[in-house]
């Protein structure tokens, strides 16, 4: 809607955003790239929460130096080539667009998407959904458990673009949906789908989650508890047992204790222990990405192997697939009730 207002530029009005965001991604798989992505990755204080003095020389006159160039590595096995950019990019994109075809009937709402570090930045996103007349708008955090180190941050970042608006739209952040039903049915097809293309059948199951450090736990994130939730609620829907489908946390980084147990060990101690036949997924990631393809499917492939396992299979994220977009838009529908009944109306 367009609107004149005596003495005011004319304005549109009348829309609501929709801001899907996910962690965020390098732009290039070269040094230069790597290294502006690292660093603003790992200067955000709810990612690292070491004190400044103690962080900052060990970043700048070590990591920032050494790890662009190691991961840049791992990014270059798995990027994806047609586009020239990672995948988590790329599902991201498609999860916006399918995202805005479902919400065809609903005119005034429009879909967008970005990251929290990196580009798409949220705040050029927040700033072009403000001008094109959203007067609310609903952020995504897209992590279905949530955890100061990635929900929170991307909350912060949109509350930080507000700052900077004289007339600021309505925000309404979504919450974890780490045990909604539609989530879980969804995660339990995609097994039991994935599963069914195979001429073996895995003795274990490992929900593998990205993992924080202990002491964020002991601080009180709900991270932890929201996973364990998730794990029990797929092994009630599939009937299987704990011994089948274990968690496990993966992605460690730097030298303290990280949440436990560690996927690396337990696919190592798995193999070595005589189980030949496993499956791994990941819940917690929206999309596949680093993680899950590098350090999942084909690290810790190669480790089980390695220690005298057999068969192993990496069950792909929900990413841009049916059952995927139908968690994302029953979450956004849920979140936007009251919202899209009563825009452009009373807004005089
Ligand atoms: C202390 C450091 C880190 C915490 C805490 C952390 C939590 C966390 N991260 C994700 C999801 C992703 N992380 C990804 C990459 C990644 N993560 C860290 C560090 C921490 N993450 C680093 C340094 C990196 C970059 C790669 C590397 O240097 O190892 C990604 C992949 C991005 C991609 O482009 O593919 C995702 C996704 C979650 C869900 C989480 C806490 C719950
Ligand atoms: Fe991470
Ligand atoms: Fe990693």
């Amino acid at each position: 809607m367009l609107e004149k207002t005596a003495g005011h530029p004319t304005i549109k009005r009348g829309n609501i955003g929709v801001l899907l965001v996910n962690l965020g991604t390098p732009d290039g798989t070269d040094y230069t790239s790597m290294r502006r992505y690292l660093k603003e990755f790992l200067t955000d204080r709810r990612v690292i929460e070491w004190s400044r003095l103690f962080w900052y020389p060990i970043l700048f006159g070590i990591v920032l130096n050494t790890r662009p160039g190691k991961v840049g590595k791992a990014y270059e096995t798995i990027w994806n080539k047609d586009l020239n950019e990672s995948y988590l990019r790329t599902y991201t994109r498609n999860q916006s667009e399918l995202m805005a075809k479902s919400f065809a009937d609903q005119p005034n709402v429009i879909v967008d998407w970005g990251m929290r570090y990196g580009q798409p930045s949220i705040a050029s996103r927040m700033d072009a959904l403000q001008k094109a007349g959203c007067e609310r708008i609903l952020v995504f955090p897209l992590y279905p458990q949530y955890a100061a180190a990635t929900t929170a941050t991307v909350n912060d970042k949109a509350f930080e673009a507000l700052l900077k608006m004289r007339w600021q739209p309505a925000l309404r952040t979504v919450p974890p949906y780490h045990d909604d039903p539609v989530y879980i049915d969804a995660l339990a097809t995609s097994i039991e789908r994935h599963l069914a293309t195979l001429d073996w059948v895995p003795e274990v199951v490992l929900t593998s989650f990205h993992g924080i450090p202990k002491s964020y736990f002991d601080k009180g994130d709900p991270y932890y508890c929201q996973c364990q939730k998730t794990a029990r609620l797929l092994r009630e829907k599939l009937g299987w047992s704990k011994e089948k489908l274990q968690v496990t946390f993966q992605s460690r980084f730097g030298p303290e204790e990280w949440l436990q147990p560690y996927t690396d060990k337990t696919v190592e101690k798995l193999a070595q222990d005589g189980v030949k036949r496993i499956a791994v997924l990941n819940p917690g990631f929206v999309s596949d990405c680093l993680e899950t393809l590098e350090e999942i499917a084909e690290q810790a492939a190669e480790s089980f192997h390695h220690n005298g396992g057999e068969k192993f299979t990496h069950i792909p994220c929900l990413n841009d697939s049916a059952e995927g977009m139908a968690v994302l838009e029953h979450v956004v529908r849920r979140e936007l009730a009251g919202w899209l009944q009563g825009t452009g109306k009373n807004n005089g």
